[in-house]
């Protein structure tokens, strides 16, 4: 379990990017941090490796303050997974996969062996393995950053709107493939992104920020679409979606989203273990 506690965070220019924020992000569930840009996702997100330390309040990991921890050791064993990939662009796709093993101690054997089995499990092809990352797909090359990201098989791995840069069909395929390796594997994952409809696909629990990080509600996706706490959270959940106009229904006892056009697109429960 990662615990946020009053924690703010000002920037040396004076920026307060964000002010007071404080929430539990539950262990082997998908919390997704979803706002508009410059809200404070990205810097939340980075306060739990600790790329960015908070200015005032506590981050645990566990009930441990991640203040007290090596920042270094901390991201080693933490995942962490960034848009378009972040992968060394000099490294062939093996290697990107395998710098952080490596860098704490495995051998090249195993650290390999490591490396094409996590190609399995993200759905590259092994033959992908020498290639430069400038010679895969977008795609691809996203498959490649979660690959590098469970690599040192952590219990919670950092998203940072790692499928923002790949286009609306290959980001469907990338979502359909975190949910089922979620399934398998059911990491602690911290998911940042700007897509409300990616935050309710994926998210346990969704958290909707305004400005300076400020929690506009949180809540299953089934909570706040049935329940949006206030006019900037149904703005929000109804921006992107005009074309959809997704919506909570009651049906046969239980609530189904269905579309603009009244087209069941899920059912919905309050019990993320049941998804
Ligand atoms: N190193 C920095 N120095 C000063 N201000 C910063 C720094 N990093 C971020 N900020 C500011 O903090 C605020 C929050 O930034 P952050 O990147 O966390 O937002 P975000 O919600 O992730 O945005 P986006 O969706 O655009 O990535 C913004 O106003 C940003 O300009």
């Amino acid at each position: 379990m990662i615990e946020f506690r009053g924690v703010g965070k000002r920037f040396a220019d004076g920026t307060d990017a964000v002010i007071d924020f404080s929430l539990v992000m539950p262990s082997h569930r998908v919390t997704v941090l979803v706002g508009s840009s410059g809200s404070g996702k990205t810097t939340i997100l980075r306060m739990i490796n600790r790329m960015v330390d908070a200015t005032v309040g506590t981050v645990e990991i566990d009930g441990e303050d991640v203040a007290t921890l090596e920042p270094v050791q901390l991201r080693r064993r933490i995942g962490y997974v960034m848009q378009s990939g972040g992968l060394l662009p000099h490294r062939r796709v093996l290697d990107n996969i395998t710098t952080v093993p490596r860098l704490n101690g495995m051998g090249r054997a195993e650290a390999d062996e490591r490396g094409l089995s996590l190609m399995d499990t993200v759905g590259l092809d092994r033959t992908l393995a020498r290639r430069y990352p400038h010679q895969l797909s977008g795609g691809q090359q996203q498959r490649v950053g979660v690959a590098r990201g469970l690599a040192v098989d952590p219990n919670i791995l950092l998203m940072d709107e790692p499928f923002g840069a790949v286009d609306p069909i290959v980001r469907a395929d990338l979502q359909a493939e975190l949910l089922r390796l979620q399934r398998d594997i059911g990491k602690t994952v911290v998911f940042v992104t700007h897509d409300i409809d990616e935050a309710f696909l994926l998210g346990d629990q969704v958290v909707i920020l305004s400005t300076g990080g400020v929690i506009a509600q949180q809540g299953t996706p089934a909570e706040i679409l049935a329940n949006p706490a206030s006019d900037f959270v149904a703005d929000f959940v109804g921006a992107d979606r005009g074309r959809r106009a997704l919506r909570v229904v009651e049906q046969d006892g239980r609530r189904v989203v269905v579309d603009g056009d009244g087209r069941a697109a899920g059912v919905l429960t309050d019990d993320p273990a049941a998804r």
